[in-house]
Formats: structure tokens, C-alpha cells, sequence
């Protein structure tokens, strides 16, 4: 088992690593939380397998519990569904000592925790992440919100868990394709901050591959630690450093919101966004081909798409103009300038934008 601290003062946080320890977990909640009433919030898919064995273990325990549960993609992140659950809350007897407690993947985790952070101006809430994906990067750092048709994650809020449980024995049952969009987050973190990760990355595919908990225990540790220790500095990505966790997400984000939200994972995208943005790096002249060429090795023996055909690049452009970065109209990217490094870049020209999305 593993600890890892999110030391934000009085929104300070445990983030708890072990396996199979889920349906035992009511004592973490219990030693956070002084409520009684616990809403929990899935999806479809995750519903029998980890929502109703987590509802009976609270139940036992005093709580009394509500199962809530939407469909299952990321369609779901939006405001009808928002407000389904507002009003869900509602019926439940939802009072400001109630808890909610989000399991599931992203799209659990970002709608649940939207909701958590509105209804009667703020609820406690946890996540207890059930992807890959929402294990090394959506479970932890506060951000969440609801896409609108025409950009990702506009609406929402910084709003930090009061926990988070992670067990990776559920990532047992995730299906190859959600497994694998996740490891595109893990290998963001060795890009962007941790060379040595990267190459630690590198060494270990196919045990990545093969879901190898000793490997995997490592791995959602040291990527929840390099996200608290920048979350730590920057909670509201206000100094710009936060924006390194956005590597690769100008591009990926363009190209979920264009093709309809769905049709690519987002991990996948953003394995796609970040061999863009890493091309772009190189046609500003900072960076050398090889430091794309590693990127690309690795994404692909992970078996990540790292190319994406058939979508406008002029509508792709218009869609990053509605990204969070904008600042007085302009688009600012996050590029690499080395194993390890990146930059926040003010400047660039939309042809120069247009060329990567063209080749
Ligand atoms: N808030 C943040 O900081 C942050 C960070 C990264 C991504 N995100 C968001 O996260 C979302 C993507 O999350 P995701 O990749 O987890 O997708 P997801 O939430 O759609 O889950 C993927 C699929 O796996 C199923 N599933 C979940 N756990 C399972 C399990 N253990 N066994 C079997 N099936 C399971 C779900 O039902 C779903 O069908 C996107 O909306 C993205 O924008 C947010
Ligand atoms: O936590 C962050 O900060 C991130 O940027 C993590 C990203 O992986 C994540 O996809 C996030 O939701 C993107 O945020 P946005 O502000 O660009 O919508
Ligand atoms: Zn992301």
C-alpha cells in the first residue's frame, strides 16, 4: 500500500494506493468525513461490479446510502446530465453534511465531482477512481466540469477531493482499449516532468501490457505524486505551471471536441496531441526529431494510435481557440524543450499551427 499527501492546507488530501481493498475501504471515508449520508455516483458499467459492493460495505457501516448511476462515455459530461443529478440530489434528501462519492472513470469523476462542487454551493466529495486513466491524473488536482458541443471541459470548477481511494484491482476488468487510452496520461508524466520515469516507462511495456500490479502500484504512485507536487504550486493554474499537466491537450481536445465526443478515448487523443505538439516544438526549431521519435516509439509499443485522419484542420483550429490557455484571443501551447521539460509558449501563429495539423 502506498500513501501520497496532496498538501494543499486546509484542502489537504490522502490519496490511497493498494489492491482489493475497496469493499473494505469504509473506515478511509469514515476517518475523513463525519456525515452519515454518502451519494454514491456511477455509471452504468461500473454499477454492479464496484458501486454496489462499495453502497453495501457504507451501508454496514452506518451510512445511510444512495446509488446513482448515468450512462456510461463521455456524452454523459454534460449539463442534462448535470442536472438529472442535481435533482437526483434532491429526491435523495441531500443536505450540505451528505458526501458524495464518485466511482468510476473520468467522466465519473469530472460530472460527479461538478455536481458535488455546486449542489447547495459545495458538497464533500471523494473519488474513487476506476480507470487507469482516472487513477494516475482525473481522480487527483480538483478540476472538474462538463464538456458544452463545442468545447471540452468548459464549465466547471477547481474543487478538491476530500480522498481518494485507489485499488488497482478493478483494472483487471477494464476493457483493452479504456487500459491502454490511460497509459498516454502515464506517459505525459515522464514527458513532462520525470526523464527518468520515462525511461523507467521504456523498460517495462510489456509488463505495462500485461496489467502487472507490481509495476502498476508504482507507476499511478510516482504519476499521482508528480500531479500533487504541481497541483501543490499551482492549484488554479494561475502561475502557468499547472499548464504543464495540459501537454498535448490543445491538440487532443480540438480533435474529441471535432469528431464528436466518443469517437476517440481521450487518452488516445491525447497520445495524437502529443506527438503534435512535439512536432510543432520541432518546426519552431526547440527541440531535435529524436525527442518525437522517442515519444512516438513508446506510445506505439503501447499500442496508442499517434496519427488521426479525416478531421478538418481548419476546424480544428477554430476548436482551439476555445481552449482554457486563450489569453487575449491567442493560443499558447505547452512544448517540450527536453526529456523531462516542458515549456509554456506564447506566440505561436496559427500557420505554423496549421502545418503540424496539415502533414
Ligand atoms: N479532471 C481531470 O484532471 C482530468 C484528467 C484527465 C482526464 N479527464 C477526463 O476524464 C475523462 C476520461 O476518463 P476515462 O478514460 O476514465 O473514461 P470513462 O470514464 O469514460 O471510462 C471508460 C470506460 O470504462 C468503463 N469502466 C470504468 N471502470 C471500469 C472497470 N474497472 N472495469 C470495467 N469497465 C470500467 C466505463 O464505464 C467507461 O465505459 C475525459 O472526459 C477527460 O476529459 C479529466
Ligand atoms: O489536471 C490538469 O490540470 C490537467 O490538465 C490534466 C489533464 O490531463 C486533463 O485532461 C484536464 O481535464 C484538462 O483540463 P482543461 O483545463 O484543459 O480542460
Ligand atoms: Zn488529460
Amino acid at each position: 500500500m502506498k500513501l501520497v499527501r496532496v498538501n494543499l492546507g486546509p484542502r489537504a488530501y490522502d490519496i490511497e494506493v493498494a489492491s482489493g481493498q475497496l469493499a473494505q475501504s469504509a473506515s478511509f471515508f469514515q476517518a475523513r468525513h463525519p456525515g452519515r449520508h454518502a451519494v454514491l455516483i456511477c455509471d452504468a458499467n461500473v454499477r454492479a461490479p464496484y458501486g454496489e459492493p462499495l453502497a453495501a460495505a457504507l451501508s454496514k457501516n452506518g451510512y445511510r446510502c444512495n446509488l446513482l448511476a448515468v450512462p456510461a462515455g463521455e456524452a454523459t459530461k454534460c449539463t442534462a446530465q448535470a442536472e438529472m443529478l442535481w435533482n437526483s440530489l434532491l429526491e435523495c434528501r441531500t443536505d450540505r453534511k451528505s458526501v458524495v462519492i464518485a466511482v468510476g472513470g473520468g467522466v465519473v469523476g469530472d460530472l460527479a465531482g461538478f455536481v458535488a462542487a455546486t449542489f447547495g454551493r459545495g458538497l464533500a466529495f471523494f473519488q474513487v477512481p476506476t480507470t487507469l486513466l482516472a487513477q494516475v491524473d482525473s481522480s487527483v488536482g480538483g478540476k472538474v466540469g462538463i464538456n458544452l458541443p463545442a468545447a471540452k471541459n468548459m464549465v466547471g470548477s477547481f474543487w478538491q477531493p476530500t480522498g481518494v481511494v485507489i485499488d488497482l484491482a478493478v483494472l483487471q476488468s477494464l476493457p483493452r482499449r479504456e487500459y491502454v487510452s490511460g497509459l498516454a496520461e502515464v506517459v505525459k508524466y515522464g514527458m513532462i516532468l520525470d526523464a527518468t520515469f520515462f525511461e523507467y516507462l521504456e523498460s517495462v511495456v510489456p509488463q505495462l501490457l500485461a496489467r502487472d500490479e507490481v509495476v502498476l502500484e508504482r507507476v499511478v504512485a510516482r504519476c499521482c505524486e508528480l500531479k500533487a507536487q504541481v497541483v501543490e504550486q499551482d492549484e488554479r493554474e494561475e502561475s502557468g505551471l499547472r499548464a504543464v499537466l495540459n501537454y498535448g491537450h490543445t491538440f487532443c481536445h480540438a480533435i474529441e471536441t471535432v469528431s464528436g465526443y466518443g469517437r476517440f478515448l481521450h487518452g488516445e487523443a491525447v497520445a495524437i496531441g502529443m506527438v503534435q505538439a512535439s512536432q510543432l516544438a520541432e518546426n519552431l526549431n526547440r527541440i531535435e526529431q529524436s525527442l518525437t521519435m522517442r515519444q512516438l516509439n513508446l506510445l506505439q509499443a503501447l499500442e496508442l494510435p499517434t496519427t488521426v485522419a479525416g478531421l478538418d484542420p481548419q476546424q480544428l483550429l477554430a476548436a482551439m481557440q476555445h481552449d482554457k490557455k486563450v489569453e487575449h484571443g491567442k493560443l499558447r501551447f505547452v512544448l517540450p524543450t527536453r526529456m523531462g521539460h516542458v515549456e509554456l509558449v506564447s506566440g505561436v501563429s496559427p500557420e505554423v499551427v496549421l502545418e503540424v495539423l496539415q502533414s
